[in-house]
Formats: C-alpha cells, structure tokens, sequence
C-alpha cells in the first residue's frame, strides 16, 4: 500500500468550503479564560452537594449568564487558522467537541506532531465518567476518532471517517495522566488508513483504527 500524500502546505483552505474562518490571534484570552472556568464548571457542577438555596442561586446566575452571551453567536463550523512550525496553516473546527479551543465540553486534546503521525497527553475529569471510575466508552471512541483524523490532515490528507474500528483492551482510568498516538499506515486513491491508542502508564487501554475519505474541494 503506497502513502500518496499532498505537502502539508496544501491543506484545503475551509473557505474554499464556504466555512467562516477566525485567525488564532484574533481569539480574546478572555474566550480561553472563560472556556477553561466553564469547563470546570461542569465537572463542579456534576458533582456539586452544595445545599438547595445555592443551587438555586447558582442556576439562576448560569440562566442570566447564558443569556448574555446568547446575544452575539458565532457561526456553527466556524474553522480557527493558526500558523504551523513549517510554514504552512493548519485549521481546526473552532468547537470541535473533542478538542475545540471554544468549546468547554472539549476535553481539551492538543494533539502535537511527531515524526510519524500524533500525540498528545492529557487528563479526563468525572465529566467524562462511564462506568464508575473510568471514562466513557464513546469518549475513548470520539479521542481516537480526532487523533486518527488529526494524524491523517498531519499528513496532508484531511478527510472524513468513513471507518472506525476500536476495542477496549484496559480500564481507561478518569483523574489520571493518559497519552494519546496515532498515524497515517497506507493510502489509496481517497482512502487514507490509520491507527491510534491510549495508553495509561505505558500500557494501551484503548486502540482504533480508521479509514477517513479525503474531502474534495468544489469546484
Ligand atoms: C477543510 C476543513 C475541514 C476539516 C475537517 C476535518 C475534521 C476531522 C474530524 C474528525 C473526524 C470526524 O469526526 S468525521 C465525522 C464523522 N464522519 C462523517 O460524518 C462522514 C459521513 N460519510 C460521508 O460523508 C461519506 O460517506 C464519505 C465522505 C466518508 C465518503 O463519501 P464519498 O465522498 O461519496 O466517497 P465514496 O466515493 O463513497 O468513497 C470513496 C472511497 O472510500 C471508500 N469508502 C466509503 N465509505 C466507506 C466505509 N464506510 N468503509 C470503508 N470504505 C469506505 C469507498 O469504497 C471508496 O473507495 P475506493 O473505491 O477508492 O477503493
């Protein structure tokens, strides 16, 4: 099976796509400050004890809170542009719920190139609990899914999974330090094959494989 990759710098441009682009620069710190406090607000809020009055006052404020920044919305598949170390541009859907930089569902994954594909470390807190203790089948799946995709656009080859294959060989433990891999093993035509895992400790909890179709610009 031969890679038949496009150089880095020719990633599709999301314009060309008719999707509204915000450079990174152009992103408030107060947005990542604020993105960051929500995100812990949903863990805190999971497993609040707090009594009746302050969930009370606490609902009311989040209500208030919700309204005001409903005022002024983003686009939906608003694409964020951030310059690569190459010299090239990469871009990455600005609320991807895996690893969005507006969005305070995201884990955050911030996945970094390696000489052949991805990686990344990071933590998942008890928003991501599935079975007590651990993280959530699907939240294993949808970490995968973006590593597999990020190694193949890492690649020059941006797609859409067609194909996702996974198994759970470990307890993935929540509140623990997790690693995440992933890289581009073949192409053909628009096909592109990859393979990921997470591992905890060194040992692999979890490991995908996928095959993403890469995306066609139109004409
Ligand atoms: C710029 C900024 C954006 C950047 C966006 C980057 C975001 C990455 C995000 C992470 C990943 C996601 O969550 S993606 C979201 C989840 N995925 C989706 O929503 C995709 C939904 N599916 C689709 O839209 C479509 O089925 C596609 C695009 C996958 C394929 O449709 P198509 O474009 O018409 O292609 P088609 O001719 O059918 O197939 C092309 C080749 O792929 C093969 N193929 C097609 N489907 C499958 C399949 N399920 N399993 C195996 N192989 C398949 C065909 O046999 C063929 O092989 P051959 O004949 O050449 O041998």
């Amino acid at each position: 099976m031969s890679v038949d990759a496009q150089p880095v710098s020719e990633l599709p441009d999301p314009r060309n796509f008719g999707l509204p682009v915000v450079a990174e620069d152009e992103l408030p710190e107060e947005l990542r400050t604020l993105v960051a406090r929500v995100h812990d607000l949903v863990d805190a809020v999971a497993h609040t004890e707090a009594d009746t009055s302050e969930l009370a006052r606490a609902s009311a404020a989040v209500h208030e809170l919700t309204e005001r920044l409903n005022v002024k919305r983003r686009d939906v598949g608003a694409m964020l542009e951030r310059p690569r170390a190459d010299g090239g541009t990469d871009y990455q859907t600005l609320t991807n719920v895996v690893s969005g930089v507006s969005n305070p569902a995201a884990v955050p994954l911030v996945l970094e190139e390696t000489e052949d594909g991805v990686r990344s470390e990071f933590t998942l807190n008890g928003t991501y609990q599935g079975p007590p203790g651990l993280v959530h089948g699907g939240w294993i799946a949808a970490l995968l899914d973006q590593a597999l995709g990020s190694a193949s656009a890492a690649a020059g080859m941006v797609g859409l999974t067609a194909n996702l294959d996974v198994n759970y060989r470990n307890p993935t433990p929540l509140n623990a330090p997790l690693e995440i891999t992933a890289r581009v093993t073949g192409a053909e035509r628009r096909k592109v094959h990859v393979s990921g895992e997470i591992r905890h400790n060194g040992e692999v909890t979890a490991e995908g494989t996928a095959i993403m179709v890469r995306l066609v610009a139109p004409s």
